[in-house]
C-alpha cells in the first residue's frame, strides 16, 4: 500500500498549495499523467522523500515515510530515477556506478556477479570500463535505471524514463520494468501514455496540484489513453 493522506505542500513563498490524497496498489506500475506546470514532479519528490510535506501522512507498506525519524536502511527501500541521467552519475566507471549501491552491503565477490548480471540484462557489457562523460545520453539514462534497480528497491519511482532512450533500448526497459513490476511496486511519470498502455495498472492524474481519484479499470485506462 503506498498512502498520502491529506498531503499538503508549499514551495517557499509561492501561493500554490500541493494537496494529494490517494492510495495505490502495493505492486504493479501506477501512471502519473499530467499537463506541464500540474505538479507531477512535485508530487514524485514527495513519494521518494525529496521533500517534505508541510501537513498530512505518507506511508509505505503501513510505514509512516515522512516522520521525522526513519529507520536508518528504510531509504534504500525506495529508488527513484531522475529525468536528467547526469545529476545521477558521480563514479569513474560504469562498473563503479553499478557497484556503488551494492557495494554499501554485499562483500566483493557478490558485488562483482551482480554487476555482471545487471550489466547483461541492461546489454551494458561493452561500457563497463567507460567513464560515464564517455556515454551518449541515451547510454547515461540506461545506466542511470541499472544503477538503480540492481538494487532492487521496493518502490522504484521513475520520472520520465524513455527519455532520450532508442526504441530498442526503450523496449528493453519495458521488458524489465514488466517482470519488476509483478512483485515491487513502480511509480512512472511520462508524457506518452499511449507507449506504456500495456504495461501500466493504474493511473494517477494531477491537475492544478492535486489529484484525481486512481483509476484501475482497464477499460477507463484505454478511453484515457485517446484524451493523452
Ligand atoms: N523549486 C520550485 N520553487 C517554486 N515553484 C516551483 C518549484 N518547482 C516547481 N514549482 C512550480 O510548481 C508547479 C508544478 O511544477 P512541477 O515541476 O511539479 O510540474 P510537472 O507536472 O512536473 O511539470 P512538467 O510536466 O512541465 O515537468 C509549477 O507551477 C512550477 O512552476
Amino acid at each position: 500500500m503506498f498512502k498520502f493522506e491529506a498531503v499538503q505542500y508549499q514551495y517557499p513563498n509561492q501561493s500554490t498549495t500541493f494537496k494529494f490524497d490517494f492510495t495505490l496498489t502495493n505492486t504493479g506500475i501506477t501512471a502519473i499523467l499530467g499537463a506541464n506546470g500540474a505538479g507531477k514532479s512535485t508530487l514524485i519528490r514527495l513519494m521518494a522523500g525529496l521533500t517534505s510535506p508541510a501537513k498530512g501522512s505518507i506511508y509505505f507498506q503501513q510505514q509512516l515515510i515522512n516522520a521525522r525519524e526513519l529507520p536508518c536502511d528504510f531509504y534504500q527501500n525506495i529508488g527513484i530515477v531522475l529525468q536528467n541521467p547526469e545529476t545521477m552519475l558521480f563514479n569513474s566507471t560504469v562498473f563503479d556506478e553499478l557497484a556503488y549501491g551494492p557495494s554499501q552491503n554485499f562483500p566483493a565477490t557478490k558485488v562483482q556477479s551482480m554487476v555482471q548480471k545487471t550489466a547483461q540484462t541492461f546489454a551494458l557489457e561493452p561500457l563497463l570500463n567507460l567513464s560515464p562523460t564517455q556515454l551518449s545520453g541515451g547510454q547515461k539514462k540506461l545506466v542511470s535505471i541499472a544503477c538503480i534497480l540492481i538494487n532492487q528497491p521496493q518502490l522504484l519511482i521513475l520520472d520520465e524514463p524513455f527519455g532520450g532512450l532508442s526504441l530498442e533500448n526503450s523496449n528493453l526497459i519495458l521488458k524489465v520494468l514488466q517482470e519488476y513490476k509483478q512483485t515491487h511496486k513502480i511509480i512512472i511519470a511520462h508524457h506518452d501514455f499511449q507507449s506504456i498502455i500495456n504495461l501500466i495498472d493504474e493511473v494517477l492524474i494531477v491537475e492544478n496540484g492535486q489529484n484525481n481519484v486512481p483509476i484501475k479499470d482497464i477499460t477507463d485506462i484505454i478511453q484515457l489513453a485517446n484524451t493523452y
